[in-house]
């Protein structure tokens, strides 16, 4: 099957909640972001990873890049990542996202080659899922116009953009428990993540 594009993994945050950087987070001793990786290396053409620790990527084959806009959030990685992008759409992920389901994403894709959008993202229970979802190279002038007045949210710039919502109704098809929307914020989220794979995680 043909791969799709470009994959962006935001890995430059603060992980204040985590009290570690969640970019190094191990699940049973082995990187989660690598598994994040592996698994996507296997659907996409291009992996880009946009981080605040470079060095630590020293031999990847991936791109590595660091934020062009620093300290205003993940829609500056975003950007960055969009920018360096070699392909049209890039599908963009936290690095903190352990159930990446393929089948989603070519849902999504099919959205995006049918109609286009500048956006295609899915809403659950009112609110949007920013880190699941295909952004178009288009849009890189409109995030950093959107950066310099200061709002800094992702939600009120697809708003303004051709955006394509998912109902939440049409991705429970895929994951029922929206497990896919999941991210480890806090050691708590490790907790249960642990409990239910019955895995081991560490920083
Ligand atoms: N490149 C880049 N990624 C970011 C930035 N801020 C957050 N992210 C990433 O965006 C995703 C979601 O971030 P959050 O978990 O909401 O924020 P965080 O700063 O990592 O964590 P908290 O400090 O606990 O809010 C994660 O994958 C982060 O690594 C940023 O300024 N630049």
């Amino acid at each position: 099957m043909k791969k799709f594009g470009t994959a962006i993994i935001l890995a430059g945050g603060k992980s204040s909640r985590m009290g570690f950087d969640k970019q190094f987070l191990k699940i049973n001793n082995k990187r989660l972001i690598d598994m994040m990786i592996e698994k996507l290396k296997k659907e996409f053409e291009e992996i880009i990873i946009v981080t605040n620790k470079p060095k630590e990527y020293r031999g990847y084959g991936q791109k590595i890049l660091t934020d062009i806009i620093k300290n205003a959030g993940p829609l500056a990685g975003i950007y960055t990542g969009l920018k360096e992008a070699k392909f049209e759409y890039a599908f963009v992920i936290a690095c903190d996202m352990p159930n990446i389901d393929i089948d989603y994403i070519n849902y999504m894709k099919e959205i995006i080659d049918k109609y286009k959008v500048d956006v295609c993202i899915t809403k659950v229970n009112g609110n949007i899922e920013p880190f699941h979802g295909f952004y178009s190279k288009k849009i890189t002038e409109s995030i950093r116009e959107h950066l310099e007045t200061e709002k800094r949210d992702i939600k009120s710039l697809v708003k303004k953009l051709n955006t394509y919502y998912i109902e939440e109704k049409l991705v429970k098809r895929y994951s029922p428990s929206l497990d896919i929307f999941k991210n480890l914020n806090t050691k708590k989220d490790l907790e249960h993540f642990n409990e239910k794979l019955g895995g081991k995680s560490s920083c």
